[in-house]
């Protein structure tokens, strides 16, 4: 039977949550990670564990037909490499960051600097788009650390919480690019295996859908529902049912989790009580 292969990180911060997707997929993995190949029971998928570094390179030389990989990874080693789907984990930007103590008014500021790094392509080609001259210094981790040891001016390196960079006393400039976890997909794909991407990809969707949402139920006193259902968004329009209690009815909608607060507050001024709040495991829509 034809089976789809799929890069997972071994491990490193996108292995669990990459994993979890999988699992929330409804798709099961045999056999633990210290394994670097496994295949699913339930869905036609082998998973082979590999470093995210060298994903770019098994997907373009066909080795797997997708991955689950960092954005700012294909910027720098796969601009040539398909995006199916963003995944929402594992977000971060690579940016440059100079001494806290060092001024930095614009990018010409940077011109016939070192900059230390592990992204050199990205890097350069954002040092070409502006027209600056600076010297790269390609480390491959501890990047924060350059400016400290005399080994470079500037650095570009992963900034998410920026508690790297505050430690080190450094601070963000530029953001060259933002990432998130996506699914990549090798250029050699076959056909018939993109039908199973294409069966993963709606399951993958469907959990991502949920996780944005939440099912929301409340009380309503007829006279004010209008006012209410103005309120509610949906997928398509709320679902209302007659309450036991003469005068009163139930509502059930769909609230996106980002605008939940603000539709809550404004519920209950319009009227509605017991509201429940409940948490979606997929969304088919
Ligand atoms: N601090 C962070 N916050 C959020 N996401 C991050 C952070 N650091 C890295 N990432 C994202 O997670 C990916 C994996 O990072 P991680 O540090 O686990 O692996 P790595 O050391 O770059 O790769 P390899 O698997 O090749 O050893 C990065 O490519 C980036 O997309
Ligand atoms: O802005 P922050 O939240 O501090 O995150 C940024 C740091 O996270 C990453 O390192 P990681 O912890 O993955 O270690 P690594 O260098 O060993 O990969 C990245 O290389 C930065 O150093
Ligand atoms: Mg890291």
């Amino acid at each position: 039977m034809n089976k789809i292969r799929i890069a997972i990180q071994k491990s490193g911060r996108l292995n669990e949550d990459s994993l979890a997707l999988l699992k929330d997929s409804g798709i099961s993995i045999d056999n633990g990670k210290d394994q670097l190949k496994a295949s699913s029971p339930n869905f036609p998928m082998e998973v082979f564990y590999l470093r995210n570094g060298d994903i770019p390179q098994y997907l373009r030389d066909g080795v797997v037909d997708i991955a689950i990989i960092g954005e700012n990874v294909l910027v720098e080693k796969g601009e040539d490499i398909e995006i199916a789907e963003k995944l929402g984990f594992s977000k971060c930007r690579v940016s440059m960051a100079v001494p806290k103590g060092q001024s930095y008014k614009s990018m010409a500021d940077l011109s016939g600097k070192r900059i230390a790094t592990s992204y050199p392509n990205t890097v350069n080609s954002f040092l070409e788009k502006n027209g600056i001259e600076a010297d790269l210094h390609i480390i491959t981790g501890s990047v924060e650390i350059a400016p400290n040891i005399g080994l470079a001016d500037a650095i570009v390196d992963i900034v998410s919480s920026g508690s790297t960079l505050f430690k080190n006393n450094l601070k963000e400039v530029e953001v060259l690019l933002k990432s998130e976890a996506v699914l990549a997909v090798s250029p050699g794909i076959k056909p018939e295996t993109r039908e199973i991407l294409e069966q993963l990809r709606f399951r993958i969707r469907s959990v991502l859908k949920a996780q944005q949402s939440k099912y929301v139920l409340m009380n309503a006193p007829n006279d004010k529902l209008d006012r209410i259902l103005e309120l509610l968004p949906g997928m398509r329009s709320p679902t209302v049912l007659p309450l036991a209690e003469e005068g009163w009815s139930s509502v059930h909608t769909v609230i996106n989790k980002d605008t939940f607060w603000e539709v809550i507050d404004e519920l209950k001024r319009a009227g509605a009580e017991g509201i429940l709040v409940c948490p979606i495991e997929k969304m088919v829509l």
